[in-house]
């Protein structure tokens, strides 16, 4: 069995339950997204599937190995890039690796030149022989990410990935987590960067200590649509007529374009009359998919509800 099934995962400390009632799976070559406001226990849930945490109820099972079970073999099997990135300052970029490959008891020779070729990517090859205290976040960050992948691993959970890094580095580490998907290993991503998650997963689970909503993340933007709509001049001044309504729609705009959210097809008449009655003249409206971050923040905003 391969990817990741997970069955009613539950997980409490004390009086408190991080996450309960859990059931989602991932398949090999997806990548992931596990998304949730601060608290939500997005790394508890990734600390139970790697073997860090026991759960309180549920199994999970990851490449065919049980949570419960086989943390021995879970632990070979994934690879965790938390958000710390955990490096020994004091060591060399090439030392901190080589402690990570004992670690995993791996032959150093094998495994080298799959280091080398990920720090040569991801810029680093000329510091290799450097301190780690020396080195920029980005660079740090860039490093522990070599440190996740030194033992080939099936399964990769990555904490915010690109947090820290300028945007060529960013665009750097995102191809080569598309990379490692179409390899098949399973990705799990925890971000909070949405337009991130947009970019480079293929589906999603939001979740708030239990699960909101899982699905791929062309049905999630689907879930409740929008009216795309270009009028003439600054779109901007019709935002009065549009918060007037009795549903009184989320509206975005920029320049002579209103994206206005609709919680169901039949206000799309009302909006367009609403701005056709404030003087605008509408040049096309087009049924469009809501940005996620409109659909993450109605979810949460449900399930605080
Ligand atoms: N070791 C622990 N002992 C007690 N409570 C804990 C422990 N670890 C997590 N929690 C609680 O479980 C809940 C979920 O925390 P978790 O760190 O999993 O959230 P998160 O989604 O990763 O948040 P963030 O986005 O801020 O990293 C929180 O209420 C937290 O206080």
């Amino acid at each position: 069995m391969s990817g990741i099934q997970v069955q009613g995962l539950a997980k409490r400390f004390g009086d408190r339950t991080a996450v309960q009632g859990l059931t989602f799976d991932v398949r090999p070559g997806e990548v992931f997204g596990l998304l949730g406001p601060n608290g939500a226990g997005k790394t508890t849930t990734v600390r139970m599937l790697t073997g860090l945490l026991l759960p309180s109820e549920g199994e999970a099972f990851v490449w065919g190995h049980s949570v419960r079970t086989h943390g021995e073999q879970l632990r070979r099997t994934v690879g965790l890039l938390t958000e710390q990135p955990g490096l020994y300052d004091r060591l060399t970029a090439r030392e901190n690796l080589r402690f990570f490959m004992k670690l995993h008891e791996l032959d150093e020779a094998a495994a080298w030149p799959r280091a080398l070729a990920y720090l040569e990517r991801f810029g680093l090859a000329a510091r290799v022989d450097d301190p780690c205290g020396g080195f920029s976040k980005g660079m740090r960050q860039k490093l522990a990410i070599v440190r996740t992948l030194v033992h080939d691993p099936k399964v990769i959970f990555l904490d915010e990935p690109t947090s820290g890094l300028d945007p060529e580095s960013a665009r750097t580490v995102r191809d080569a987590v598309a990379e490692l998907a179409t390899e098949g290993r399973t990705i799990v991503l925890c971000s909070h960067n949405l337009s991130e998650v947009e970019r480079l997963c293929t589906r999603a689970a939001i979740i708030q200590g239990r699960l909101l909503a899982m699905a791929p993340l062309s049905e999630l933007r689907r879930a409740g649509q929008a009216l795309d709509i270009r009028v003439e001049g600054d779109a901007e001044r019709f935002r009065p007529a549009l918060a007037a309504l009795p549903f009184a729609p989320n509206v975005l705009s920029e320049g002579g374009r209103l994206k206005v959210m609709l919680s169901d097809d039949a206000q799309a008449p009302d909006v367009l009359a609403a701005l056709v009655n404030a003087g605008a003249r509408v040049h096309s409206a087009v049924p469009a998919n809501r940005p996620l971050e409109e659909v993450y923040l109605e979810l949460i905003r449900q399930g605080r509800g």
